[in-house]
């Protein structure tokens, strides 16, 4: 088991308290290092095929990265695991394996430090993480959204639409040297300023091809009006649609943070082919993390898919106190991004997360095969009522609708 920064104690001492405060869940890493430290091995067994699932009818293989990963993760101190999401053997098919990687991450600099020198900070930050996903063979790497700049859209203030960048900014060319070098499809969930329409902003995921090639990008479809998420401040809802994109190593699709919370996305990317659907995020323990193993891993079991899901890592502190309008005191930060990055497959298996606490690399072996497998098996493609719920969405959404409501004549009567 990895060693843990920091145990709690039982009568919860200052050292527990503190250790909770970074992060951790009192002084684990994640509520799986707190369960394979404090269950009997056999307990820990049962519980853990019960939080995680089985997949082909065993408990999720792990894959040993390569020293040189290995190497890095200690010397630039990230978290990293890898797993392995076999399917069945078929006689017509041959597997098609391929290793996926999410990197989680803190900011680097403060927020008060010069855009530039952020941006620079982020970027060394990212090197050695990203190398190690190449060093380990990594095909296709998604980072958290906007990671290159601190999750400013807390605050209103517009100083932070100064890190917008156009689709083949500094941020891609960045990134398209590793897809180059390494041969991999990078995910970058940036700001993005479009030249083109009035220089508009938009929160958008830019795939860039093993070659180095931009394939395309999507917009963020929902804007969150939540908490002290009021990201409609900067930018609008997204028009590009529920794109599936084609790369060497399988048909991919992204469905940016608060996306997650509507089933319907999911679904249009899943009727588009996708094969894998990544979901960069931004959010925090007090609002989401009841909800999110759970939102991801429905989504993969219901559209047949696998999904990678990336949180940031860390508190964010801005300059100025904001207020959401929610009778809360003013403050400096959103609260911790809980990281606990990992990966759900169509079977309803899934990996552990990530650290709640440190940056991290997560990789994972996915035999595609497993995504129509399950189409066979449940067929939800085939019992889903698609004519029925279009239907009901196009009578929804005209001015006269009425909810199909049938109620008991007698509730309304006095006395019988
Ligand atoms: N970035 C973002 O959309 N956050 C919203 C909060 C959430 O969906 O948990």
């Amino acid at each position: 088991m990895e060693k843990t920064d920091g145990i709690g104690n039982e009568n919860g001492s200052t050292e527990e308290k503190q250790s909770f405060k970074d992060g951790s869940i009192c002084g684990y890493n994640s509520l799986h290092h707190l369960l394979s430290a404090n269950l009997k091995p056999q307990l820990y067994q049962e519980v853990s095929w019960l939080l995680l699932g089985l997949n082909c009818g065993k408990a999720l293989e792990t894959i040993v990265p390569p020293e040189s990963a290995k190497a890095l993760s200690s010397k630039h101190d990230f978290d990293l695991q890898a797993f392995k999401f076999s399917a069945d053997k078929e006689l017509l098919r041959e597997p098609r394996v391929v290793r996926v990687g999410l990197i989680q991450n803190c900011i680097a600099l403060p927020t008060t430090a010069p855009i530039s020198d952020q941006k620079k900070a982020i970027f060394e930050k990212l090197g050695p993480i990203i190398d190690a996903a190449g060093a380990s063979g990594v095909n296709i790497l998604c980072l958290q959204e906007a990671w290159m700049m601190p999750f400013a859209f807390c605050t209103r203030e517009k100083r932070w639409c100064e890190f917008a960048e156009p689709v083949n900014g500094e941020s891609t060319q960045f990134l398209q040297e590793f897809a180059l070098k390494y041969n991999i499809v990078i995910i970058s969930s940036i700001l993005e300023r479009d030249i083109n329409h009035g220089e508009t902003l938009w929160n958008t995921a830019v795939i860039i091809g093993n070659h180095g090639n931009i394939i395309g990008k999507h917009r963020k479809n929902h804007i969150p009006r939540v908490g002290d998420f009021n990201e409609s401040t900067y930018y609008m809802e997204g028009n590009t649609g529920h794109p599936v994109f084609e790369t060497a190593y399988g048909k991919i699709a992204v469905n940016i943070c608060y996306g997650r919370h509507h089933p319907l996305n999911w679904l249009a990317f899943g009727l588009n082919g996708a094969e894998i659907v990544f979901n960069p995020s931004a959010t925090v323990g007090e609002l989401s993390e009841p909800m999110w193993p759970i939102e991801a891993r429905n989504a993969a079991i219901a559209n047949s898919y696998f999904v990678g899901s990336i949180n940031r890592v860390g508190t964010e502190i801005f300059p100025n106190p904001f207020t959401s309008g929610d009778g809360k005191p003013p403050h400096p930060d959103f609260g911790h991004f809980y990281g606990s990055s990992h990966f759900s497959a169509p079977d309803a298996s899934c990996t552990p997360s990530l650290s709640r606490y440190k940056d991290g690399l997560m990789i994972s072996d996915m035999d595609l095969n497993l995504c129509r497998q399950l189409k066979d098996k449940w067929g939800f493609r085939m019992t889903a009522r698609y004519e029925l719920y279009a239907d009901t969405l196009a009578s929804y959404l005209k001015p006269d609708f009425e909810p199909q409501v049938i109620s008991d004549p007698l509730l309304h009567k006095k006395s019988f």
